[in-house]
């Protein structure tokens, strides 16, 4: 299947990217996807360049070559971008839908076919084959659609399959989870330069001190606050760090930050479905 298909991209930005970078000579070969934008050609032809894609600005030809058409455009976007080429989709094709909190039934609807749509919320961590995908079906979508959905997001990482009422929660944990460890290492790299460490040297610390964290969260499979307990020494240093995110309430802030993001997934799908009805 995956040598015959063709894979349209209408959204070039940095998810697309991730994506064709992850993907690129592994599942697909590059001339096997076409990406299309709104009208930044310049874009384009960085990507054509970049990853040897194909590129093209009639996206009413690029959706008619296509066998899966990946949506990566802002949700915002999305009407305006599928309601003029409506047409050029055909019942035989896979619509993948990276879109951050717009339902298949509003894509289905704005499309006006009964077309068979898988919703996934990867991360930019696939531009390193390094993603948490969460996928859903839409109705029209069967068990074939879902595995191809599947093989393609295990190319770039980690897939679990979850209803699509849950995805507001994955997008708000795993889709904007990247975000936050930068925000951290941003933190972290601010305190070093603050206490006085050469950036260089810091940089390389904070990063292997991340890396290693990771690690062994993963290897170990202890609790995140056992590990946590090896690392605190009585009346230590780390004690001492702690108790200050302690004051400034770092938990709370985090699960607060998570289940904001998780409600604009939702704003997100709503103010589309509002605009659409
Ligand atoms: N970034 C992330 O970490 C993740 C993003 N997502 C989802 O992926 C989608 C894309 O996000 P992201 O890559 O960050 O966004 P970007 O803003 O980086 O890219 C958006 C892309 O959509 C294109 N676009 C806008 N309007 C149209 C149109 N009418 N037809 C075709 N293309 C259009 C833009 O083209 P132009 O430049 O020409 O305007 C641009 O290439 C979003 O829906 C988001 O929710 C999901 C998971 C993670
Ligand atoms: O910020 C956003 O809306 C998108 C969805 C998940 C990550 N980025």
């Amino acid at each position: 299947m995956s040598k015959e298909t063709t894979i349209t991209f209408l959204g070039a930005g940095s998810m697309a990217e991730a994506l064709i970078s992850g993907v690129a000579k592994t599942l697909y070969e590059p001339n096997q996807m076409i990406v299309t934008n709104r009208s930044n050609v310049e874009r384009l032809h960085y990507l054509q360049q970049t990853y040897g894609v194909r590129t093209e600005t009639n996206k009413e030809k690029a959706v008619k070559e296509a066998d899966i058409v990946i949506l990566a455009m802002k949700p915002k976007d999305v009407a305006e971008s599928l309601t003029p080429i409506a047409h050029a989709f055909s019942e035989q094709q896979l619509i993948i839908s990276l879109l951050a909190g717009v339902t298949t039934d509003t894509i289905t609807s704005l499309i006006g076919k009964q077309l068979a749509v898988v919703r996934a919320m990867p991360n930019t961590s696939a531009a390193i084959r390094k993603s948490a995908t969460a996928l859903s079906s839409g109705r029209y979508a069967t068990e074939t659609h879902l595995a191809v959905a599947k093989t393609l997001f295990e190319t770039v990482g980690i897939v679990t399959v979850v209803e699509e009422q849950h995805l507001h929660a994955v997008t708000g944990l795993s889709g904007s989870g990247p975000a936050y460890v930068y925000y951290l290492v941003e933190a972290m790299e601010k305190a070093a330069d603050e206490i006085g460490l050469e950036r260089a040297v810091a940089k390389e610390l904070i990063l292997q001190t991340i890396i290693g964290a990771a690690h062994m969260l993963k290897a170990t499979n202890k609790h995140p606050s056992v590990l946590r307990k090896e690392v605190t020494s009585p009346s230590g240093t780390t004690e001492a760090g702690i108790s200050v995110l302690e004051r400034y309430r770092y938990q709370e802030a985090m699960v607060a930050c998570i289940k904001r993001a998780t409600e604009r997934s939702k704003e997100l799908g709503q103010a589309l479905l509002s605009s659409v009805q």
